[in-house]
């Protein structure tokens, strides 16, 4: 077994490292391909790590710039990570800084989930971030923490941050409209401070299954986790006994990324997405019941999902709990003759951009009409698809949609800014290349 210090991975593909542009040729798909590690599964287990005291050892660690944000975060709150045959051990006493600064990167769940973990601390800390988490809307910090005796100065309700704990579990309201984000990191905190007796409610709680996952990260980790009384509140009761033994997690495939896979072969080619775990507790599992409407060729099986081509048409689907599903639904809906219906728009305004407006003009310049009519989108599918030069609006589910529209377009699609992929999935363009999609860079 080797152990060394850990060091931040350099991410040695040819596309994602330039954020400059890809083309995409009209291709066909074929072949195996297996879905990343979940951001969403590997941030939480950074987070668990450094809330629980002990060692854990994550499997299958992921890449991607938020996961790698997570690592920076959870080590300069006092983890030690080190690799240990391709896998990470990560070794903690608890929240004990040893920076005050805290750097969240791009990540909107990285700092809604962190930012109650560092107001554990009693030393003034301050949190910042990058590009699109510097406008996204934090305002529910300056809010929710002074009630749980956390002083907290912001920007105007956004980056950065400025707070001094510690956080003091009680009983509490909050609203779960706009995110589910800040309640997972409530959870954490709570569990973080031993919290008992104490209630957090929720009013009007949106994208729940990523709770549950939140609640199946805490109970993998041993940690404190509360009941679960129907998504209106989270009833932390008295502690249960420590386990100091060394937690073994494996971070679970992507269904978010796997998402984009599954399209790919609905609409360009018979192939194999390995790597999905159909147990999952994650949001964007819920793809399966598009693919199934749609008619694509499907045959799910306990390892392994097979996905081909067949006349597509129009399909109906609420995206309000799995938001994330909006871009590759769309590159599907594309595809599909007829009008298809996708409600939860408004879910779409505070990610990495404003999804809906983004996803109308960028399909809009691949022929693809798209009307939003209040919390509704109708894609008009079926009318083909043109090449184009579009944008990721440095958004990398914007991108990876537009990628994966490209794969049956009349002439090529260059994507400028292709390599905002690396937020969630750095090695995208290489994994549909794998399957054979005909990509290059640019300049
Ligand atoms: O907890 C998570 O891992 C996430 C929750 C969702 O956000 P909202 O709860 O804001 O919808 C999702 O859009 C985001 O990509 C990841
Ligand atoms: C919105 C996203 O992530 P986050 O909110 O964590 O930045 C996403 O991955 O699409």
């Amino acid at each position: 077994m080797t152990s060394n210090s850990y060091t931040q991975p350099q991410h040695q593909d040819t596309y994602s490292g330039n954020g400059g542009s890809v083309t995409i040729q009209p291709s066909s798909v074929s072949g195996e391909i297996c879905a990343p590690a979940s951001k969403s599964s590997m941030q939480r287990a950074c987070a668990a790590s450094l809330v629980r005291k002990g060692e854990s050892i994550i499997h299958n660690p992921g890449i991607s710039n938020d996961d790698k944000a997570a690592l920076r975060v959870i080590q300069a709150l006092g983890a030690t990570v080190n690799q240990q045959d391709g896998a990470l051990k990560i070794t903690s006493k608890g929240i004990n800084p040893v920076s005050n600064k805290v750097n969240c990167g791009e990540s909107g769940l990285g700092i809604r989930m962190f930012a109650p973990l560092v107001a554990m601390s009693r030393q003034p800390m301050t949190i910042v971030g990058e590009g699109s988490l510097l406008t996204r809307p934090m305002d529910f910090f300056d809010e929710v923490l002074p009630q749980l005796g956390v002083q907290i100065a912001s920007n105007n309700g956004k980056l950065p941050i400025q707070l001094q704990g510690p956080l003091q579990p009680k009983d509490i309201t909050i609203d779960g409209s706009l995110s589910s984000q800040f309640l997972t990191g409530l959870l954490m905190a709570y569990a973080a401070a031993d919290a008992q007796h104490a209630t957090i409610n929720v009013i009007d709680l949106k994208s729940k299954p990523y709770v549950d996952l939140t609640l199946k990260v805490m109970k993998d980790f041993h940690l404190n986790v509360p009941e679960n009384n129907n998504y209106e509140s989270f009833e932390f009761k008295a502690q249960t006994e420590a386990n100091t033994s060394t937690v073994n997690y494996t971070v679970e495939g992507d269904w978010s990324g796997g998402a984009f896979l599954l399209v790919a072969g609905a609409i360009a080619g018979n192939i194999i997405v390995k790597g999905l775990d159909i147990n999952s507790t994650q949001a964007d599992k819920a793809i399966l019941g598009a693919l199934v409407e749609c008619g694509c060729k499907l045959s799910i099986q306990a390892d392994q999902i097979e996905i081909g081509p067949a006349p597509l048409k129009a399909f109906q689907f609420d995206a309000t709990d799995c938001p994330d599903l909006f871009p590759p639904l769309v590159a599907l809906a594309s595809y599909c003759n007829g009008k298809t219906v996708i409600e939860g728009v408004h879910r779409l305004t505070h990610k990495e951009s404003n999804r809906a407006l983004t996803l109308q003009d960028e399909f809009g310049k691949m022929g693809v009409q798209i009307d939003l009519q209040d919390n509704i989108m109708v894609v008009q599918g079926g009318n083909g698809v043109k090449g184009a030069t579009v944008h990721s609006r440095h958004d990398h589910r914007i991108a990876m949609a537009c990628a994966v529209a490209a794969l049956k377009a009349t002439g090529g699609t260059t994507i400028e800014e292709a390599g905002a992929v690396s937020k969630s999935y750095p090695n995208f363009y290489e994994h549909i290349q794998s399957i054979g999609a005909v990509c290059s860079v640019v300049g």
